[in-house]
């Protein structure tokens, strides 16, 4: 027996076997339903937002549905931490929804052409979010230019809504108005360009009650004259007895959704309070089961009038939804009052929400002039407004580069030697005097030695009286090295000189000079090796030419001839300053931006431009151009102090050094913008760019050739931001190379890559950080 045939409805289509395309389609909005949806200021379908994941999520909106006509007050009420901010700031396109739909203004939040968010919004945040540093006006001005308003506008504005809002003198700056006034300022940027929707997040803190009132008045004067829609959150809940409707938002879902005045009637309640404690007792209990509430609003509920004859809808077609937590189902008439049950069946889940577009292209495409303009304008005033902190930004290279070249690389001076000369008298050793003889004389040679250390070295000598002595300096940390002469060692390196091969061994031994040192610092007896050494060499030349010998003859037999690249005697400055001068640059660009980023974020100024219309890619180009012309300043100082008070080596061309180091400060911002975007306090910006900075100097070549590294690293290290700039630098300073050799324009291509990866991270980050 079939069920028709038994009289039982038909069976449904998953039963009959409907293949999924078709049933799909039946999920898809009905046109009519749409249409309905796009009149409303906001209309929010089943929205399921939750926060984290997981075994324990934290589900804040729970199938949701509101409906806000046009030219309302909607005033949503619900204890802290139920999903107002999360709902508002999904509502604003700042958020999104992980299931469900909204409209906003007849568009969907965020797609193209929606204009939210953007200038149709006015969004007061729960922060502050204003820059303290700026003046009141001066707020209003930026915020006026980004509405695209012109100057005189914004000054009537300003004029208007100072008086309004019972504000001080427009001149006061930000961060010296109370707590209470910061908000009021607040709401005066949200109110300044005169948007169609209103979204205020408590705007009544802190303000005392006839200031409450004459704001309430004024939200009441701008949607009856401008059909304005005010969104408002209050803790205050009896003042939302002034609004049009209310939506009492507990446990993800919607309560009620009516006039104040019917809530009342229909609660038999004396005050909203009362209202929403019985709501939520009810709701507590499970009584309002989903069938029985339909039920009962079908037989009982009227819609109330609301007073903005905007709202008056007369004609069926443009019924406006008032759906509280009951779907599109039931709809009602706001005109006719009387409820009206559709007949269709139970709406399923909405499709997916239309993918807004969200490539670098797109947004390359859509920036606008006088969003840039705004921004630029804004970050040069903050410059002025923080003089101390610019000129800090822009000395601190400068004292860096001064430190590195007065501290780094020269040669160590003053360094002690404990010297046991057996050629000289005990009291030679007392008075400290070795004599010294110049021209062709053989004797006491070892004086002329010395005075050659002194003279050309700056070694401090102390003569010892034994051998155990002068050691005993070394071991007590008084000398970095002990030197011993022998009783008749000039006439015993005479004797060897002259003989050669046919010298005896004794003499051999005795014209030795013996040398002990202390060899654990690396660079002072490395240098300290090569000193006493080519002082060597350098003395028996002196004599051999003032005795008229050919002075090769006390050399080593080789022949550096005039060098290639580099001078005779290279200095480690040299080697160091391409790396120096590049991480100098590089870091404190990431400073600046990472820095500058974040303040935006943490101040919540970012919150509140992006929901004025402002894109990522606009903040991120505005910070480029701005930060720019900081780095340009700071990377010229280096320059100049390296190059022209301190002369290290440049032989090469100017100009591509100057680009090198430009590029290397733009990889410097773009990687501080990477860290602003990854993270959300400035403590953990500053460990990532701690982390990152020692990492960089010791693998980059920049303190070590990299071919002293392990083979592994070797590898590693050539794809790190300064590797191949520091071997370009170096190049173009000491060898004079340009563009024509690889090493020269490897660095370019590889700085160049960084800074395209560092920019689409940043721009990825934006886009889809959550949060
Ligand atoms: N970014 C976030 N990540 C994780 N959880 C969040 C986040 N933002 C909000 N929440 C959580 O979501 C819930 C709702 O927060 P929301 O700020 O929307 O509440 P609210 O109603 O505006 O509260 P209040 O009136 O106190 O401002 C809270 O439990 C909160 O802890």
């Amino acid at each position: 027996m079939d069920a028709e045939a038994d009289g039982l409805p038909p069976a449904p289509p998953q039963a009959s076997g409907m293949d999924l395309a078709a049933r799909r389609r039946l999920f898809i909005s009905q046109p009519s339903t749409l249409a309905t949806r796009r009149q409303q200021a906001v209309c929010v379908r089943r929205a399921h937002k939750m926060y984290g994941g997981g075994k324990n999520p934290n589900i804040v909106l729970d199938g949701l549905n509101m409906t806000v006509p046009k030219g309302a007050i909607y005033g949503l009420l619900g204890a802290s931490g139920c999903g107002k901010t999360t709902l508002l700031s999904c509502i604003v396109g700042r958020r999104r929804l992980n299931s469900g739909e909204i409209w906003v203004l007849g568009g969907r939040p965020g797609s193209r052409g929606s204009g939210v968010p953007g200038p149709r919004i006015g969004y007061m945040p729960q922060e502050v979010a204003l820059y303290g540093e700026f003046t009141m006006r001066e707020t209003l001005i930026y915020f006026g230019l980004i509405a695209h308003m012109s100057r005189s506008d914004i000054e009537d504005r300003t004029e208007f809504l100072l008086k309004l809002l019972n504000m001080p003198n427009g001149s006061k700056f930000v961060k010296n108005l109370s707590g209470g006034q910061q908000r009021r300022m607040s709401l005066a940027v949200a109110l300044l360009h005169e948007p169609e929707l209103l979204i205020l997040d408590e705007p009544t803190v802190g303000v005392d009650p006839v200031l409450r009132q004459s704001i309430w008045d004024h939200l009441v004067k701008i949607t009856n004259d401008s059909h304005t829609t005010v969104i408002i959150t209050t803790h205050y809940i009896e003042e939302c007895a002034q609004a049009h409707v209310i939506g009492l938002l507990r446990g993800g879902k919607m309560l009620a959704e009516e006039s104040p005045h019917f809530l009342r009637q229909q609660y038999n309640a004396d005050s909203l309070e009362d209202v929403f404690l019985k709501l939520s007792v009810m709701q507590n209990m499970g009584k309002r089961r989903r069938s029985s509430i339909a039920q009962e609003i079908v037989e009982q509920v009227t819609v109330p009038a609301i007073s903005n004859p905007a709202l008056d809808i007369s004609d069926e077609q443009h019924a406006a939804e008032i759906s509280g937590e009951f779907g599109d189902n039931i709809s009602m008439s706001s005109a006719a009052r009387d409820p009206i049950t559709t007949t269709a069946p139970a709406a399923p889940p909405l499709p997916p929400a239309d993918e807004t577009p969200t490539s670098f292209w797109y947004n390359l495409q859509v920036m606008q002039k006088h969003h840039l303009h705004a921004l630029i304008w804004k970050n040069f005033l903050w410059m002025m407004r923080n003089v101390g902190i610019m000129l800090f930004i822009v000395g601190l290279p400068v004292v860096q580069i001064l430190l590195f070249c007065y501290a780094i690389g020269h040669d160590p001076t003053g360094l002690k030697i404990a010297v046991s000369n057996h050629e000289m008298s005990k009291e030679m050793v007392e008075e400290q005097f070795c004599p010294v003889a110049r021209g062709c004389h053989q004797s006491m040679l070892s004086c002329r030695y010395i005075d050659m250390l002194v003279r050309n070295k700056s070694m401090v000598v102390n003569y010892m009286a034994d051998d155990e002595a002068a050691y005993d300096e070394v071991r007590r940390g008084r000398a970095w090295a002990a030197l011993v002469f022998q009783p008749n060692y000039t006439s015993a390196l005479v004797e060897r000189t002259e003989m050669g091969r046919y010298a005896e061994n004794d003499t051999i031994e005795e014209s030795d000079l013996g040398i002990r040192m202390d060899w654990t610092n690396q660079q002072i007896s490395t240098l300290m090796y090569r000193d006493l050494q080519y002082t060597f060499l350098d003395f028996v030349q002196v004599i051999l030419a003032e005795c008229d010998v050919n002075p090769k003859i006390g050399t080593v037999p080789t022949d550096f001839k005039e060098p290639i690249y580099g001078y005779r005697n290279p200095n480690f400055t040299d080697f160091a300053a391409p790396g120096v001068i590049l991480t100098i640059i590089f870091f404190l660009s990431v400073a600046i931006t990472s820095g500058a980023m974040l303040i935006e974020r943490n101040e919540g100024m970012l919150e509140r431009c992006l929901v004025a219309g402002i894109t990522g890619t606009e903040i991120l180009l505005s910070q480029v151009v701005t930060q720019f012309t900081v780095m340009f300043s700071q990377t010229s100082f280096v320059l100049i102090v390296s190059f022209y008070f301190f002369e290290l080596t440049l032989v090469g061309n100017v100009w591509l050094v100057v680009a090198l180091c430009i590029l290397n400060g733009l990889c410097g911002m773009c990687f501080g913008f990477v860290i602003s975007c990854a993270v959300d306090t400035e403590r953990t910006a500053t460990y990532v760019a701690m982390g990152s900075f020692l990492p960089i100097v010791m693998l980059c070549g920049i303190i070590w050739p990299i071919e002293g590294m392990y083979p592994l690293l070797q590898s590693i290290t050539l794809f790190l931001p300064l590797t191949k700039p520091t071997e370009s630098l170096r190049s173009i300073l000491q060898r004079g190379w340009d563009m024509s050799y690889p090493t020269v324009y490897y660095g370019f291509i590889s700085i160049s890559a960084w800074v395209v990866v560092f920019l689409v991270l940043t721009i990825l980050l934006i886009k889809f950080k959550k949060g």
